[in-house]
């Protein structure tokens, strides 16, 4: 059976990759881009099997699946990647992109650096970008701030983003690398990365 996942990908709008260590500012940016440019984005809901935070919902912010769920949906091929991570599965469906692009909005994946390396044998063709902490001193303060992670998960995703930052130094293998200092500066670096694709699907919806 044809992969019509790539077909659309051609057609429509280049996603965007917005990846980056847990707690650099992945989601506080995305939402951003999100509100102001409604009708221009569109997220791509991933799977997880890890539990809802207190405020994240279901179908929204991930589709909250058993390991079981998930390990027979990726056998049966409907992931474009998936990872493990701080003891945990995570994938992008090939339905949850779909879902973005057949609005003909640019689709944006929030995923891990396994996620990025897989992304790139695919041709899906997105802009890639890293978000990143000025230090890990700040990253570790922001994680601890945000009260999500027991001791365990933020020493494993604290061992995750070292690996991280040094690989995400590989030439070409991001678009963009963007520290995430003061919120408003990295947001508008970020329009400034998305700004001739925001374009296009703005000219695309006047015409
Ligand atoms: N520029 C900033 N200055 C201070 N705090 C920030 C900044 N950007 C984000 N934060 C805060 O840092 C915490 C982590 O941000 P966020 O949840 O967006 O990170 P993330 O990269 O999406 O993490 P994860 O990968 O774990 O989902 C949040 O509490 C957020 O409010
Ligand atoms: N490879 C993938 N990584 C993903 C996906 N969805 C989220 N993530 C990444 O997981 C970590 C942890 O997320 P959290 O919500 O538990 O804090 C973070 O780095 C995300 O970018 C996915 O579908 N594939």
């Amino acid at each position: 059976m044809r992969d019509h996942t790539n077909e659309k990908a051609m057609a429509g709008p280049r996603p965007v990759v917005m990846s980056g260590p847990s707690g650099a500012g992945k989601s506080t940016l995305l939402k951003k881009l999100l509100k102001e440019f409604d009708g221009v984005f569109g997220f791509s809901v991933s799977h997880t099997t890890r539990s809802p935070r207190p405020g994240e919902e279901n179908g929204k912010d991930y589709h909250y699946v058993t390991r079981e769920v998930m390990q027979a949906a990726i056998a049966n091929g409907e992931f474009v990647e998936n990872a493990e991570f701080s003891g945990n599965m995570y994938g992008t469906s090939k339905a949850a992109v779909q879902a973005v692009q057949a609005k003909n909005l640019i689709c944006i994946l929030d995923i891990d650096m396994q996620g990025v390396k897989n992304i790139k044998k695919t041709d899906l063709n997105p802009i890639y970008v890293s978000i990143q902490a000025p230090s890990m001193d700040i990253l570790e303060k922001r994680l601890r701030d945000r009260k999500t992670e027991s001791e365990e998960s933020l020493k494993k995703r604290l061992d995750a983003a070292k690996v991280d930052v040094e690989i995400s130094k590989e030439p070409g293998l991001f678009d963009v690398i963007i520290i995430n200092e003061d919120l408003d500066a990295a947001y508008g670096k970020l329009k400034d990365t998305l700004l001739e694709e925001i374009q296009k699907v703005r000219d695309t919806n006047k015409s």
